[in-house]
């Protein structure tokens, strides 16, 4: 390995605290670092990870050619029995495909799942261990043309036919044709399809079915089915998100998948779910895991990637004729970069907790209880939508902060931002998720103005909260959350008395809520904030007694916490809770806690211990030899192969010499 330079290795001699512990305390613990550490090191040591092509210098058909090559070598891998821990297989991907979508991606993380959470035990036993063992290979096939949101709408129709006991397949309409679905433009062979169930002529609403797409034995597309690729899109080349077209598509009734709805032979329809929405399941699933493992992740590789370059690229004068410095040694620099830092902390601990949660609940919920649900749709949909927005953002600041470099594909930085950037619109765009959140928020409000208590993430709003802010130069994490609450509970409350009053004036409710649908987003976003603010300083106070570790998480808290108080100035001092000379005190706050941070920036990202195949850049490398890399990834563009480019003969030769050559 070539030496690290020394203005890395400084930062990293300086840092207060051992970047391992921390790698810890984020993968859950040292065991789940060592597997992890494992897996990839493995995968880093095979050619077939890490060897071909490169990825930025293929066009799209290779881009995706080779992802299918890849994922076949997954598939292989696979089919082994070592990936059995879900964890390890994850890892493994991760490696596989940087910041890529796997054409098989959709299989692993929604056509797998909804099989496994939404058949019947029989269904499960028949088509689980296929599409485990990739004997098919499947996509979950929702969004239409002219519909992604709202799914009460979609038209794609599954009419049921109890002579043959059959259900027909069809897209009635241009704007039905399924539309999006990742994997199934030219690699699925199968899909979960949602379509609304008709019986009879009456519509039952969106329900799954297993539909095979193509022939398991050539690929050829099965009569009836017209299915491909949608194009090139701002990113995801390396997926064939697709489209699929029925005409009278038929599929046996057995292809229902029948955990949560059973339609018997003679068309009678037996509804088992307490829950109408049991079939939104595997969304709830993916937007819970969005957190962490795209919005999170995507913004700790960037910080990773800024910081450590800005610890290697020196330019101008802090001191009047003084050596260049270090840019993470100016004030402005790191205001950049340390807020954002501070935020990837912040949503990892959000991550962690709602992956968790997810689990303990949807536990209770193959068991029958689903008294937690509307807990767990509302703040798996507010922290998705708050984190994607937040990383989507930090991303790009990442990517200013690295100047002229970061725009080159080189920096890693616009792949990661393409790919990340998508979470914010799949698995439900950002506002309708928050709309969601909102429509939690109103209801708990109405129970806390009744005088009920509420519980779980809006405990807070039939509390009474304080009226003026004690925050105080040692910002202890309870005042910063009190803060937060108050702010969250001012705003749910001023949108659902806004609701409130808009009916009392006349205007139905529907009408009500689309005039207070801004305020309610802002809402939910300030709720959101609190919880993230909440989970940090949960993390801190669970936290083992690793006080170095504990110091600067605490910085960083404090940093996040303050940060937040004076992008969104207005809402904690508007009504008087928080006073101008509490606010000057944040500001200046945020100053001391960046240059208290800045000494440990280095080994704050180190500790995301990300391998460089992983990260993707030439400016994030860990051994920070960016510029002769720099040049090195120059040489190789495919347009320096030869000294003369063809299209000087074409175009060029004959304009300035009146000849061509060709
Ligand atoms: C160590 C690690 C191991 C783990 C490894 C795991 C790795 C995982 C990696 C993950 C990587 C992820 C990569 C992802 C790749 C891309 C995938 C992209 C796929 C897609 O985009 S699929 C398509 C997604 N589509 C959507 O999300 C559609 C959005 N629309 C909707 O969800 C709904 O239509 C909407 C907006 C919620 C409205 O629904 P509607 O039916 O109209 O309902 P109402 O608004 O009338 O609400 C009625 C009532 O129902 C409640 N509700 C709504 N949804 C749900 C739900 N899902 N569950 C429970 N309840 C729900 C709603 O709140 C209302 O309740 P009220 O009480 O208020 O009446
Ligand atoms: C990269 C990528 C991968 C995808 N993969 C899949 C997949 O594998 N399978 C699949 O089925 N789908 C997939 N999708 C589709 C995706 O789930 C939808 O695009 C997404 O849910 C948003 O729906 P839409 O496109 O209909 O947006 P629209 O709903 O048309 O959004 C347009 C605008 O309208 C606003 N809007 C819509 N409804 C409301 C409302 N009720 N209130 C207020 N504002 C509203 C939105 O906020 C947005 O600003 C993918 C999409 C992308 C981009």
């Amino acid at each position: 390995m070539a030496a690290v330079n020394p203005d890395l290795q400084s930062e990293r001699d300086g840092a207060t605290f051992d970047t391992n512990k921390l790698t810890f305390l984020l993968d859950g613990g040292e065991g789940m670092t060592e597997r992890r550490r494992e897996v990839e090191a493995e995968a880093l040591a095979d050619p077939e990870v890490t060897g071909g092509p490169h990825y930025h210098f293929m066009s799209r058909p290779e881009q995706y050619s080779d992802a299918v090559r890849k994922a076949v070598h997954y598939m292989k891998q696979a089919k082994t029995g070592k990936f059995d821990n879900p964890a390890d297989a994850h890892w493994y991907r991760n490696t596989l495909w940087p910041n890529e979508m796997a054409p098989i991606g959709l299989h692993t993380t929604m056509f797998l799942p909804t099989l496994e959470n939404n058949s019947s035990p029989e269904q499960k036993e028949k088509w689980a261990p296929l599409a485990k063992d990739f004997k098919i290979i499947g996509t979950y096939s929702q969004t239409e043309m002219g519909h992604g949101t709202n799914l009460k709408a979609l038209e794609t129709t599954a009419t049921y036919e109890p002579e043959l006991e059959q259900f027909i397949l069809h897209s009635p309409t241009l704007s039905s044709i399924k539309w999006w679905p990742g994997g199934l433009g030219k690699t699925s062979n199968f899909a979960v399809v949602m379509a609304s169930m008709i019986i009879k002529g009456k519509n039952y609403g969106m329900h799954p079915f297993i539909v095979q797409l193509r022939s398991l034995e050539d690929h050829t597309v099965i009569t009836g089915i017209e299915v491909g690729d949608i194009g090139p899109k701002f990113g995801f080349n390396t997926i064939d998100n697709g489209y699929l077209k029925f005409d009278h598509v038929r599929i046996p009734r057995e292809n229902l998948l029948m955990k949560n709805a059973v339609v018997e032979p003679d068309g009678t329809y037996v509804r088992i779910a307490k829950n109408e929405k049991a079939a939104y399941s595997t969304m709830i699933f993916v937007r819970a895991m969005i957190v962490l493992e795209v919005a999170t992740r995507g913004l700790a590789q960037a910080c990773t990637i800024a910081v450590r370059y800005s610890c290697v690229r020196r330019q101008s004068e802090l001191v009047p004729g003084g050596p260049e410095p270090k840019v993470l040694d100016f004030q402005t620099q790191q205001y950049k970069l340390l807020p954002v830092l501070a935020s990837c902390y912040a949503y990892w601990f959000s991550g962690l907790f709602i992956r968790m949660t997810y689990f303990q609940i949807n536990y209770e919920i193959q068991q029958g209880n689903i008294d937690l649900l509307p807990e767990l749709h509302a703040v798996s949909s507010g922290l998705k939508a708050f984190t994607s927005y937040g990383s989507m953002a930090g991303i790009e600041q990442c990517r200013l902060a690295c100047g002229g470099h970061g725009f080159s594909q080189a920096s890693g930085l616009p792949k990661i931002y393409t790919t990340m950037t998508a979470g914010c619109t799949y698995e439900g765009e950002n506002s309708v998720l928050y709309l969601q959140m909102a429509r939690y928020l109103m209801k708990s409000f109405l129970q806390a103005e009744k005088g009920e208590t509420t519980t779980n993430s809006v405990a807070y709003l039939s509390k009474k909260n304080l009226d003026k802010c004690v925050l105080g130069a040692t910002l202890s994490p309870d005042t910063i959350i009190a803060a937060y609450e108050h702010r969250a509970a001012r705003l749910v409350r001023k949108a659902g008395l806004r609701v409130n009053a808009l009916e009392a004036a006349g205007k139905p409710y529907h009408e009500a809520w689309n005039l207070t649908s801004v305020q309610f987003t802002k809402a939910a976003e300030a709720h959101c904030h609190y919880f993230v603010v909440l989970k940090f300083a949960d993390t801190l106070e669970e936290m083992e007694d690793e006080a170095e570790i504990h110091n600067v998480l605490l910085q960083l808290f404090q940093l996040y916490a303050c940060y937040g108080i004076t992008n969104y100035a207005a809402d904690f001092t508007e009504d008087g809770f928080m006073s101008q000379e509490q606010l000057d005190m944040v500001r200046l706050r945020v100053l001391d806690l960046m240059a208290d941070i800045r000494p440990n920036a280095v080994a704050l990202v180190d500790s995301f211990d990300y391998p460089d195949h992983i990260l993707g850049s030439v400016l994030g490398r860990y051994d920070g030899n960016v510029y002769e890399n720099l040049y090195k990834w120059a040489k190789d563009s495919p347009l320096n192969k030869t000294e003369v480019h063809d299209s000087y003969y074409k175009y060029l030769q004959p304009m300035i010499t009146g000849k061509s050559n060709l």
